[in-house]
């Protein structure tokens, strides 16, 4: 087993589906209120762990936003992705596209600037520090309004050059693909890639709409897609990749153990799924962590751990000829 666990950390992948603020780690989060004099209505990291407990999405998303009050400055947006740069890397995560919730900050009065700026000064110390590569995914806040979305997106034009995607996220019931359909054919008219939480929560036809609607180039979850046939095919038939998360499922109830969870199904069936820590300070655990659950859970061979890596290079953004760099080093690693 320690050995299948040392492959797993080894194994070089990128990580496609990460909510920054959601790499909040408790410790940092109490060093960030002190530091920003910002009140918490916790007296403990042991506290703040009990608290996240949660029986659905929203339950998380309360304490999630409530977390994110103690981030202030370009400092702290700077240390909270540098200390997920550090974890991720350990976990053999050599590419990473994170996405982050500017409206989260924003409607608390923290400039775009400070959040975008200290994201990307520790973007540029993880390639030089770490030698890993990474981009930034906007996410627009759901359960907020189209036009609100579109502000957001407005406020990002000065930094274009360094987004390479916009996504969906936040409470998905009532809150389809189709109410952001305008604001993601903005995006993609400025050059940017499309992805969006769907199935997580809702149902098969927020997926289907997230295709036809929004145009996405990747799914995020997209678990509830396995309850539609003609959508499995679809997917499949599109070479779509799905940004999977065992551990959020299992902590927000998608499913109620890691036995039932559906990913080695979705691999069987010719999904493209790949495997994510989607907010790993709140989930118990990193991209590494989700494998070793998944694997001990469903019997996963180490085929099955290679494959998902490589769906995760060709899952990404990044330009082909990078993909075929990364797809090398992961075959000579696999072939040891
Ligand atoms: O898992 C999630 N789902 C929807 N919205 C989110 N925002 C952070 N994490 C999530
Ligand atoms: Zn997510």
């Amino acid at each position: 087993m320690t050995d299948f666990f040392a492959f797993i950390a080894g194994l070089p992948k990128a990580e496609l589906h990460l909510h920054i603020e959601g790499s909040l780690e408790p410790e940092l989060m109490f060093e960030l209120a002190q530091r920003n004099r910002v009140a918490i209505p916790y007296a403990s990291v042991e506290e703040v762990r009990a608290a996240y407990d949660f029986s659905n999405l929203q339950d998380f998303l309360d304490i999630y936003y409530a977390g994110a009050d103690v981030l202030r400055t370009r400092a702290d947006f700077h240390d909270l992705a540098m200390a997920y740069f550090r974890r991720a890397a350990a976990d053999g995560v050599v590419h990473a596209e994170i996405m982050f919730d500017p409206q989260a900050h924003t409607d608390r009065g923290i400039a775009f600037e400070e959040v975008i700026e200290g994201l990307l000064s520790a973007c540029r110390a993880a390639e030089s520090e770490l030698g890993l590569t990474s981009s930034l995914i906007l996410s627009f806040l759901r359960h907020l309004s189209e036009e609100a979305a579109f502000a957001t997106l407005e406020m990002a034009k000065p930094w274009l050059e360094h987004i390479v995607a916009v996504g969906l996220d936040s409470s998905e019931v009532g809150h389809p693909p189709q109410k952001f359909a305008r604001v993601f054919a903005a995006a993609r008219a400025l050059g940017l890639k499309i992805t969006a939480h769907a199935g997580e929560e809702g149902p098969p036809a927020y997926v289907h709409e997230a295709l036809e609607m929004l145009g996405v180039d990747r799914i995020d979850h997209g678990n509830r897609a396995l309850e539609d046939e003609a959508l499995v095919a679809r997917l499949v038939a599109e070479g779509m990749t799905l940004t999977v998360c065992p551990l959020s499922n299992l902590k927000l109830c998608v499913v109620d153990d890691l036995a039932d969870h559906p990913l080695d199904r979705m691999l069987e069936l010719g999904l493209r799924a790949t495997v994510n820590s989607d907010d790993p300070a709140y989930f118990g655990g990193y991209v590494a962590d989700n494998y070793r659950a998944v694997a001990d859970a469903r019997a996963l061979s180490r085929e099955d751990l290679v494959m998902l890596a490589r769906n995760s290079f060709t899952g990404s953004f990044l330009p082909p000829e990078a993909i075929a760099v990364h797809l090398d080093r992961l075959e000579a690693y696999a072939a040891r």
